[in-house]
């Protein structure tokens, strides 16, 4: 088949396949679907098993848990993680969130407010400014802050000693954490994308909470086509709920599941059409790539951190995209999923695996 032409709007406002929080997952909220305990936690087997041990010890030892960094796409849940450590030390949690503090006295009035090893929750904690991370450093390091009140000679400066916590921070762009606060986190732990049988287990005990009935190859199905992402899986399982109800007996099983993904547009592998335009943006309008993520972001009218966080990190997982050093190339396996030819003369670039701690990811 030869090159598409690419004219139709994107909809990244009203996606199904969105990776942000829905109201459903702050964390504030009672929702019922979040684990919570480590056993409840599906997959991630390394962090998890990691973690048992460094809550197990810190417990042994009575003392507070070291820092915890956690990083990977959105919607894999770090923040249910959070939740869990508390959970697991008998803890009380705090959350907020890199922007929402914006003056070192927002952040000092956080931790003189902690008790002792309480969890503080930070998420998007690269967002953190220069001002409030510095006084994150002692806090994070020596339990103490030093608060300055006043100003020329009047100017009082007071020293603080805080309860020891453990401050849990979450990020999609651990590269763009400073070196000084990510070398202040005593435990680094990298979210994957889920197995389609990892998802397939969580979508079964989400079934099992919501009351739907589902049965194992409808499971896999909703699971295979949820980009690695539970939030993604939870939601489309509220979806296709809707259609077993309304067109048949309320069961899901592989044939409802597959018949409502394919009414939402969702391909076997888990793409909508904003996926199929933003690769044949890059066939059509760049010849396969190689194309930087600014410029693909403006041809498609939409932001380079959204496509590096929300679209990439799955197309680069299935082998669809490949990053170079001079910018984003389809792959010939992208090209046959859409049915295309591979361009001629196109850059015939191997698929790259996401590298969040990457600085360079913009280019
Ligand atoms: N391992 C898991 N097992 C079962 N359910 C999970 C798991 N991880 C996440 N979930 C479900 O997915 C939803 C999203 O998770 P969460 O809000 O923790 O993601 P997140 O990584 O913090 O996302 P963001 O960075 O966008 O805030 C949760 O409400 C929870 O129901």
């Amino acid at each position: 088949m030869s090159k598409p032409e690419f004219s139709d709007e994107f909809d990244f406002e009203n996606r199904i396949l969105d990776t942000s929080e829905i109201p459903e997952d702050n964390i504030e909220g009672d929702n019922p679907l979040r684990p919570k305990t480590l056993s409840e936690y599906i997959g991630q087997e390394t962090a998890k098993e990691n973690l048992k041990v460094f809550i197990e010890a810190a417990k042994i030892r009575g003392e507070s848990l070291d820092h915890v960094l956690l990083y990977g796409p959105p919607g894999l849940g770090k923040t249910t993680l959070a939740g869990i450590i508390a959970n697991e030390l008998g803890v009380s949690l705090r959350i907020t969130s890199g922007p929402a503090i914006e003056k070192p006295g927002d952040l000092a009035a956080l931790l003189t407010n902690l008790n002792q090893g309480d969890v503080l929750f930070i998420d998007e904690i690269h967002r953190l400014s220069r001002s409030v991370e510095e006084i994150l450093y002692p806090s994070m390091e020596d339990f103490s802050i030093d608060i300055i009140t006043g100003k020329g000679q009047m100017a009082a400066s007071y020293h603080l000693p805080l309860p020891k916590f453990t401050l849990v921070g979450a990020t999609t762009r651990a590269g763009q954490l400073t070196a000084p606060l990510r070398d202040r986190f005593g435990v680094i732990l990298r979210l994957e994308l889920y197995t389609p049988q990892e998802l397939a287990e969580i979508v079964t005990r989400s079934a099992g909470i919501l009351d739907i009935e589902i049965k194992p190859d409808g499971a896999l199905e909703i699971a295979s086509r949820s980009r690695g992402t539970p939030r993604i899986a939870n939601r489309l399982l509220k979806r296709v709920r809707d259609f077993a109800q309304v067109m048949s007996d309320g069961i899901i099983t592989c044939d409802t599941a597959r018949l409502a993904l394919e009414r939402l547009e969702i391909d076997e592998l888990g793409l909508d059409r904003n996926d199929r335009r933003l690769l044949e943006a890059i066939l059509n309008f760049y010849n396969g790539g190689p194309v930087g993520v600014e410029t693909l972001a403006a041809a498609i009218g939409e932001e380079a951190v959204t496509i590096e966080d929300v679209y990439e990190p799955y197309l680069l997982q299935i082998g669809f995209l490949s990053r170079t050093p001079r910018g984003r190339c389809i792959t010939a396996a992208a090209c046959r999923h859409l049915g295309y030819d591979f361009p001629k003369g196109a850059v015939n670039a191997m698929p790259t695996q996401p590298n969040l701690f990457d600085k360079n990811s913009q280019n």
